[in-house]
């Protein structure tokens, strides 16, 4: 919508066009001071913010959220001669974008904005990727600097992580996130799919108590965004998972994602080609709302030897040295982060990853136990309540140490629920022996 002001500017350049041909000594004073506070009403000087699409490293939030809020902002009505449209087949409405050279104007209160994306063609003679610098520029009248500051940016802010939360709802796609060696170097970016991973809470055998506790711990993490600032702490909660393999700490990982509706960000260390400066950068491009995910840290002691090899340019951090970039990094620029580590062997590990404050919480996961078993025999089997082979199956449960992973593969043998019962008890007694 056209502003009245906006309407009245080619009036008021005529009127001056002729003031200035009349001369001043035809136009008396009083009409020359009341035409002198007109046009400085409606010629204030503009001023204009440029908003770049990173900072340093980082990506610039207010870029990000005015990407987001711009495509609110577009219309179809709008006199825009170009604009970016595309649709996966995940989405059900197309998606719009604002391209580089077109304005899109905004009205906040009474202040009047004009955005405009801009391209830089730059020769980055370092830099192995040739990308253009991109990067908005903001205009208004001088005289709301300080509102547009104060309050259009934080607002625009606001609207982006209302309108991205909406947006994660109506997709609930979830993506697993790997570091991408292929790009741009062993420090590279992340490449990511569509994480299907069915797993929920309730399709989890593990303690019930310890599934509860969990599951309030994420709530109240979650919802605190407002305490971790009021006690100065970074918003993030690290999780411990321990146990034998099989046990369901990959698919506890995948139930927390799909609980919270955070991405994962698998960042796999034994493949063991970064460097510090690797590891900064590809942690600073992970997003708020994720989790981060180290699998397997028993293999700490093997990066530490590394560390001591010189001949090695790569690897130049331990596991803690590791913690403690992430804490920095996520003290200035993250929120609601999760991390989670997994191990086989909790008493292998470093002491310095278990003291209090650098996990929050320690997740045992452990070997089947009845209530476990039925619980997979429910998700499996569909069987509700008793069966005539659980009180034998309860006995070789309390004497033979078995993971959900080895129970589920023998109740998937067979389509036929008595044969899959009788499997699984051939199976236990067998492994009882050994
Ligand atoms: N606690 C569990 N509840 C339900 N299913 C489970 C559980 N544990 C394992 N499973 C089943 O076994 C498969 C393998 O488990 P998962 O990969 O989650 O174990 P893990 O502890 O992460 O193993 P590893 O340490 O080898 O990575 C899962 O896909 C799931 O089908």
């Amino acid at each position: 919508m056209v502003s009245l002001k906006a309407m009245l500017r080619p009036l008021i350049t005529i009127f001056s066009a002729a003031f200035v041909l009349l001369g001043n000594e035809f136009i008396p004073p009083a009409l020359r001071s009341l035409f002198s506070i007109v046009v400085n009403y409606f010629f204030t000087p503009q001023f204009t913010l440029i908003i770049e699409e990173n900072v340093g490293l980082s990506t610039n939030q207010i870029y990000a959220a005015a990407t987001t809020y711009l495509r609110t902002k577009i219309s179809y009505s709008s006199k825009l001669k170009r604009i970016k449209v595309s649709k996966t087949n995940r989405q059900e409405e197309l998606s719009i974008d604002i391209v580089v050279g077109e304005v899109v104007m905004d009205h906040f209160e009474n202040i009047e904005l004009k955005w405009k994306l801009n391209e830089e063609k730059e020769e980055k003679k370092k830099a192995k990727v040739n990308k253009p610098r991109v990067y908005f520029t903001l205009a208004f009248d001088k005289r709301y600097e300080k509102d547009v500051l104060e309050t259009y940016l934080p607002y625009v802010i606001t609207r982006f992580e209302e309108i991205q939360k909406e947006e994660k709802e109506k997709m609930r796609t979830i993506k697993l996130y790997s570091r991408d060696y292929s790009r741009g170097g062993p420090g590279g970016d992340w490449a990511s799919i569509n994480l299907e991973h069915p797993a929920t809470f309730e399709k989890l055998a593990m303690d019930p108590k310890q599934k509860r506790s969990l599951i309030a711990d994420l709530d109240r993490f979650v919802k605190r965004k407002e305490l971790y600032k009021k006690v100065g702490k970074v918003w993030k909660r690290g999780y411990l998972l321990y146990g034998p393999p099989g046990t369901g700490k990959s698919s506890l990982i995948a139930a927390i994602a799909n609980y919270l509706n955070f991405n994962i960000y698998d960042l796999n260390l034994s493949g063991g080609r970064y460097s510090d400066a690797d590891l900064r950068r590809t942690l600073l491009s992970t997003s708020n709302r994720s989790i981060l995910v180290i699998e397997d840290i028993d293999c700490g002691a093997e990066l530490e030897d590394r560390e001591k090899n010189n001949n090695s340019d790569t690897i130049k951090f331990t596991l803690s040295g590791l913690l403690n970039i992430i804490d920095g990094l996520w003290s200035s620029c993250g929120d609601e982060r999760i991390i989670v580590f997994t191990t086989n062997h909790k008493d292998k590990l470093d002491p310095a990853l278990l003291r209090p404050g650098r996990m929050d919480v320690h997740i045992p996961m452990l070997y089947c136990t009845m209530d476990g078993f039925k619980l997979l025999a429910s998700n499996y089997l569909n069987i509700e309540g008793d069966h005539q082979l659980y009180r034998q199956i309860e006995g070789l449960l309390e004497n033979v140490k078995v993971t959900p992973a080895e129970i589920a593969e023998e109740l998937l043998k067979s389509d036929d629920l008595d044969d899959s019962l009788r499997g699984l008890v051939v199976f236990l007694e067998e492994k009882k022996k050994t």
